[in-house]
């Protein structure tokens, strides 16, 4: 018949292991022996590390050592290390976690003379905490994700946008980095077309402009919503004539074909203001503002054509 202490030791949900000094096991509870897949009689007096080869030895040996060497307590959390023992876990939903994480306690085992003559090693499974906080960070992520994108077209939103400005502006300042640029983008006559084909179709072709324009991006260049009809671009690391020969390009891959809505084949093109932040602009709202004005220039000249913003004085390009 076993003793209290003996039966809690083997039955309790949590792994609890004995080593010496030479980290031989002196006792190997049923929780090791379910997961392991080793039986206690199996592994009882052999060398924890020809046991499990897996097992980070260097490191483990330090802790163990510790224990022997100070006679404290010693801990480890899965955050720091996920797993010593590659054992399986069964959760049906795991959030991409592979081994059962683990949280291990070391405790000194003292003889009468009060030396350290063991460590008992107990294991905790923390897999619920682990997968609880990667799918937290997984859905944080995409709140966050998704709070700087437009809903209608999934590119980045004017509040995204607003703050990736500011941080050109803080970048150029701190660094005196080469100037960027802005390009505004106004659909011509959108009204006409949302009053011609309906809203919905508006919807459509608004998603497809937006669908037209990304190809043609570098991989540093942010592309969002700004309202209603308007995109916008900005441009890190790019002069005014860099920035002018974006926006043909983009201007021509949103003008060159109809957009297909249903049976409607609808002819779309754009507008742009191109500006170059460079002094005297000193905020977003100055840079973007000059951007503003180069568009309503290609707008009042007829649109379908990019202008550029000229120190002062807006140029039709
Ligand atoms: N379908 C649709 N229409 C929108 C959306 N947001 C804004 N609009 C419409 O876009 C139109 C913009 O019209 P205006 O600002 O008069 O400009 P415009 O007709 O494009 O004319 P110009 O800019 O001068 O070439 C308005 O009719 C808005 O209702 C949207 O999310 N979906």
């Amino acid at each position: 018949m076993l003793s209290p202490a003996d039966f809690i030791v083997s039955e309790i949900n949590a792994g609890i292991f004995m080593l010496d000094r030479e980290y031989r096991v002196l006792l190997w509870n049923r929780f090791m022996a379910h997961h392991s897949g080793l039986e206690s009689e199996a592994a009882i007096g052999r060398n924890l590390f020809e046991l499990f080869p897996e097992l980070p030895q260097k490191w483990l040996v330090k802790k163990i050592d510790s224990v022997f060497v100070l006679k404290n307590f010693a801990f480890t959390s899965w955050e720091q290390r996920p797993y010593l023992f590659r054992f399986q876990h069964n959760r049906p939903i795991t959030g991409g976690i592979d081994y059962m994480r683990q949280n291990f306690t070391f405790m000194p085992m003292r003889d009468e003379s009060g030396e350290v003559e063991a460590v008992v090693v107990t294991l905790l499974d923390a897999t619920d905490s682990a997968i609880y906080q990667t799918m937290m960070q997984g859905a944080m992520q995409k709140l966050e994700e998704s709070s700087n994108r437009d809903g209608l077209t999934g590119v980045f939103n004017r509040r995204y946008i607003d703050a990736r400005i500011f941080d050109e502006i803080q970048r150029i300042q701190r660094y005196q980095a080469v100037p960027f640029s802005v390009v505004l983008l106004d659909l011509d006559h959108f009204k006409r077309i949302n009053d011609t084909y309906g809203h919905l179709a508006g919807d459509e072709v608004l998603r497809e402009v937006a669908r037209r324009v990304q190809p043609g991006l570098r991989e540093p260049d942010v592309f969002g919503r700004y309202g209603g009809e308007e995109f916008i671009l900005i441009l890190p690391q790019t002069d005014i004539e860099g920035a002018r020969a974006a926006a043909e390009r983009i201007r021509f891959a949103i003008g060159s074909e109809t957009i297909v809505s249903g049976d409607e084949h609808i002819a779309v093109t754009a507008s742009l203001g191109v500006a170059e932040f460079a002094p005297p602009f000193a905020t977003a709202a100055e840079v973007t503002q000059a951007a503003d004005e180069a568009l309503y220039q290609s707008k009042h000249a007829g649109r379908n054509r990019v202008s550029v913003y000229v120190a002062q004085q807006s140029k039709v390009g």
